[in-house]
């Protein structure tokens, strides 16, 4: 077993031993709480460009299959994990984590002490990391800034079709995971997923009963390009927004956002749904919140807000069929609590085709 190291932009240094591709990478160090899950985990495109603590100290033991891809390839740039299994047992597994990542060149580390990175990151805050062979920092250029096309690296390319009977909603893809477009699919949906730099006259001549705006990685912040769009679009089709496309709805409409110190990432973080006064437990993968102060309140409601630390969860247009979460009600991995979210988003859409004469409670 080779060694390898993981430095640390604060300073800290952690050794481990190589697991996955041999190369050295840097990427922002983040951590996810999640018990099971990884193969989806790994596979989220919100995880582009991130170095993943994975805090369960077991990973691996039920291998790599191949339904759980949340997108066609591991999308994280390294992982590190405390004890990775080499010897997994599930019937559908095909190979192991580690086969997994040196097929697809991501590197990793193994018998990483990650409860010790996980108190670092907590401490400092997501950073910048490095998976090397060496453990002295002078190598390393730290000034070197962290990729910022992360959104234009996963969406697609051109408009893809998933044919259905029910509503046809137009699925912004700034680094959608499966799992969203199932949600609509099992719900009926006809859905064309289309690409992040799409412009409302094009969402137009597809004619959509509504629109969806999905998760995707790095800083909403990024995007302004295609805010004014954003605000076309979503105030002419009744519109849900999930992560990504939550915090970019909100900046379309004038919020803010800001930057958690380390983040919400694991399969139980709890919401307060304001409606209800209920508390789902859900799915999250996120350092960016929208900032409660800058939502103006006679635009927005907020629906849902996170228990732990009462950054908002949700935003509820006050005259427009427009819903949005920052948590993952498609919820892969995590519990599917809030699975409802698709449900109302339906209801929606068949209110505003007059379909349905009572208002939508959210
Ligand atoms: N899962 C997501 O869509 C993440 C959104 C954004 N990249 C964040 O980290 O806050």
């Amino acid at each position: 077993m080779k060694k390898g190291y993981l430095l640390l932009e604060s300073g800290q240094l952690f050794q481990g031993v190589r697991v996955g591709d041999p190369s050295s990478v840097m990427g922002e160090i983040v951590f996810n709480t999640s018990m099971t899950g990884y193969q989806e985990i790994m596979t989220d495109p919100s995880y582009a460009g991130q170095i993943m603590t994975f805090c369960y100290p077991l990973i691996g033991n039920y291998g790599v299959n191949l339904q759980d891809n949340e997108h066609s390839k591991i999308q994280m740039q390294g992982a590190l994990f405390s004890n990775l299994c080499s010897s997994p047992s599930h019937y559908q597994s095909i190979k192991t984590v580690d086969q997994w990542l040196s097929q697809e060149k991501i590197p990793g580390l193994a018998n990483i002490d990650t409860r010790a990175v996980v108190k670092a990151v907590r401490l400092s805050g997501t950073m910048k990391a490095v998976i090397s062979d060496s453990p002295d920092f002078s190598a390393i250029n730290w000034s070197q800034p962290l990729p910022t096309d992360l959104v234009s690296r996963v969406s697609t390319k051109k408009n893809m079709i998933y044919e259905g009977i029910g509503p046809h909603v137009v699925l912004i893809d700034y680094g959608y995971k499966k799992s969203m477009l199932h949600a609509l699919l099992e719900e009926g949906c006809k859905v064309t997923v289309v690409p992040y730099t799409i412009k409302a006259d094009e969402v137009k001549a597809l004619k959509p009963d509504a629109v969806m705006l999905s998760n995707g990685p790095g800083d909403p912040l990024q995007l302004t390009d295609v805010f004014n769009e954003i605000k076309k679009i979503t105030s002419a089709y009744p519109t849900l927004g999930i992560c990504l496309g939550h915090q970019l709805i909100a900046l379309a409409y004038g919020a803010k956002t800001g930057k958690l110190l380390f983040g919400h990432r694991g399969a139980n973080h709890p919401v307060k749904e304001v409606a209800t006064n209920k508390v789902w437990i859900t799915s999250q993968n996120h350092s960016y919140v929208v900032e409660k102060e800058s939502v103006d309140s006679e635009q927005f409601a907020i629906s849902y807000y996170n228990v732990n630390d009462g950054s908002v969860e949700g935003l509820s247009h006050r005259t427009l069929p427009i819903k949005t979460v920052q948590f993952h009600p498609e919820a892969h991995p995590g519990p599917d609590d809030t699975h409802l979210v698709f449900k109302q988003f339906m209801k929606m859409i068949k209110q505003s085709k007059g379909e349905v004469n009572h208002a939508v409670t959210y």
